[in-house]
């Protein structure tokens, strides 16, 4: 039975392609991949520039449409929905981090920790905001609350993002290179928040990175080249990650 044999899958696409530009004239950004991201774990997401990290994590969040295959976030196949009905199920079971934070200048911590509450028209239950004060406690952001993001650093405002992420308690938490604009120690700081968010929450994490010592923090490393997956590697050392990048390069 399909259900049951994809039910520890959180997300899953079968037979993608995707392709940009017109017949003539077109790029594969992805050839036929068949892949599913586990439930409760922490996935990266690696590969050289070009090899469809991106277009793969943005098929999966329903933020781009495919050429062929299909797509399921959870038992729901999203590949036919319409919009409205994407943007609903994105917001209420997907969080995002980005490498730029995409924080509300705006708001402050607290007003956007709870915008996706907002964005759904309702407020955090007991239960939600009791789970708020926890993340708001454990990523030590208490004291922050009616600051603005400027007001802080960068990690401060990853950690921000990743309190935004997890506070609907997602299906899935996709997170583009969260690193990528922060010093070695915050990033370790940040990794772990995330690693952690996974194993103690059994929060669904999907991370595209470039980082070998960030896929280190990931249970699964898959690899794409040229549109393809090539490698799924279970938990590995930044040193094993690395040496099997620099072969890939080699025989590429
Ligand atoms: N909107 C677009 N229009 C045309 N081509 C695109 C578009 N988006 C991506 N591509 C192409 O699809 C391929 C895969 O791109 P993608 O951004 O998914 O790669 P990536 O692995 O995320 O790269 P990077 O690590 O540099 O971000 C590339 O050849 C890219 O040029």
């Amino acid at each position: 039975m399909e259900i049951q044999e994809h039910s520890d899958l959180v997300a899953r696409v079968e037979s993608l392609g995707k392709s940009y530009g017109t017949a003539s004239n077109s790029v594969a950004a992805l050839r036929d991949v068949t892949i599913g991201i586990r439930r409760g774990e922490f996935t990266a997401i690696m590969g050289p520039s070009g090899s469809g990290k991106s277009t793969l994590m943005h098929i999966m969040a329903g933020l781009d449409s495919v050429t062929t295959g299909r797509v399921w976030l959870g038992d729901t196949e999203i590949t036919s929905l319409a919009d409205d009905a994407l943007t609903t199920l994105r917001r209420r079971r997907v969080g995002f981090v980005f490498q730029s934070f995409n924080l509300v200048p705006t708001l402050d911590i607290e007003g956007n920790i709870v915008l996706p509450f907002e964005l759904d028209g309702r407020r955090p239950s007991a239960a939600e905001r009791e789970w708020i004060d926890q993340l708001v406690e454990s990523l030590g952001l208490g004291a922050r609350l009616r600051h603005r993001p400027h007001e802080l650093s960068g990690g401060q405002q990853q950690r921000v993002a990743i309190a935004r992420a997890l506070a609907t308690r997602p299906d899935l938490v996709f997170a583009d290179e969260p690193t990528g604009n922060l010093d070695s120690r915050t990033s370790r700081e940040v990794l772990a928040l995330l690693a952690t968010a996974s194993r103690e929450y059994g929060q669904s994490i999907a991370m595209v990175t470039h980082d070998p010592i960030a896929a280190s923090y990931a249970d699964r490393i898959l690899f794409l080249a040229d549109g393809v997956v090539v490698r799924d590697l279970g938990k590995s050392t930044a040193e094993e990650i690395s040496g099997l990048m620099l072969g890939m390069e080699r025989a590429a």
